[in-house]
């Protein structure tokens, strides 16, 4: 029998090295308050598991979308993070294409740029859940908080609050049960961009609130750790904690300067922020959650 799960950790107990397996994590949560979402593979710690990776990218408004799936799973479970609806079409034939089987559709943030691919993937395949935080005030199938897992086969990610671009950023951290995933992927939303950050002028944004929020819960992760945006402007594909840590021209200064530096972006407002914030608070129109 297939389970997904999605469940809730604390995060002093959620260091990827004392992991348990799904089950006994299952088990040990009292369902009524922790268990999420009832979906959980039967898995022992000694089961393989294997990340498959996909950047995808939609130009009109330079966004990535990223694929990850466990598959060494039986039913090679699949997430995407951030989808555009533009691009749900080709992001589903990619899926079936590889045999995979996508459980969750998920959001880093409400994006203000571009309508999130969510309520289209759900109205084409309806056993997906959509997952954004809670502190998004969005709707989803499944809200997320700081220290949560979201667990895919035998591999997860790790949920931890950033926020600051908006009030309910969150970043996703790659990790399986064995800790054997290295070096760990984060998918930063647009909390941090590669050599640069998120704006912080609307979407009950905060400069102090992002820069506590990069070196907090980012920039304290191993060096080696990739570094996945939801946008690029320039070409930029992906970074490092530690690239970023020496080169990043707004969060390497003081955080004065850094406040100075995001009060005079001076950026004209995203082209699409009045349909698409309302749009991303319902998980993008085309469908409400389940
Ligand atoms: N020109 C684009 C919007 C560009 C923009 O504002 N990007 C956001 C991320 S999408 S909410 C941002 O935070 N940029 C920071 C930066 O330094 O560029 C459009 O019209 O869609
Ligand atoms: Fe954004």
């Amino acid at each position: 029998m297939l389970r997904f799960q999605l469940i809730r950790v604390p995060l002093s107990a959620s260091k990827f090295s004392t992991t348990l397996p799904l089950t006994s994590i299952s088990r040990k949560i009292p369902r009524t308050t922790r268990l999420i979402s009832s979906m959980a593979t039967y898995s022992t710690l000694s089961q393989p598991s294997k990340l498959l990776f996909r950047q995808l990218f939609e130009k009109e408004s330079s966004t990535y979308t990223y694929l990850l799936a466990d598959v060494l799973h039986p039913s090679k479970p699949a997430v995407l993070i951030d989808p555009v609806d533009k691009t749900v079409d080709r992001d589903l034939s990619l899926i079936q294409e590889l045999g995979l089987k996508l459980v969750y559709a998920i959001n880093t943030h409400v994006h203000a740029d571009h309508v999130t691919g969510t309520g289209l993937i759900k109205s084409k395949v309806p056993d997906v859940k959509s997952i954004i935080s809670r502190a998004s005030g969005a709707t989803a199938d499944l809200y997320v908080e700081h220290g949560d897992k979201v667990s895919f086969g035998d591999l997860f990610l790790e949920v931890r609050a950033t926020p600051g671009h908006t009030v309910g950023c969150v970043t996703y951290v790659t990790g399986d049960a064995s800790d054997h995933l290295q070096p760990r992927m984060a998918f930063t939303g647009d909390a941090l961009l590669i050599r640069g950050c998120g704006r912080t002028d609307f979407q009950g944004g905060s400069s102090e609130k992002l820069y506590k929020s990069v070196h907090s819960q980012i920039f304290t992760l191993p060096k080696d750790t990739l570094l996945y945006p939801a946008h690029d402007y320039r070409g930029f594909t992906v970074s490092t904690v530690g690239e970023e840590l020496q080169y990043n021209s707004r969060l390497t200064k003081d955080e004065e300067t850094f406040k100075n530096i995001m009060e005079n972006l001076n950026l004209p407002y995203p082209k699409m922020i009045d349909m698409a914030v309302p749009a991303n608070m319902v998980c993008g129109i085309q469908s409400k959650p389940t």
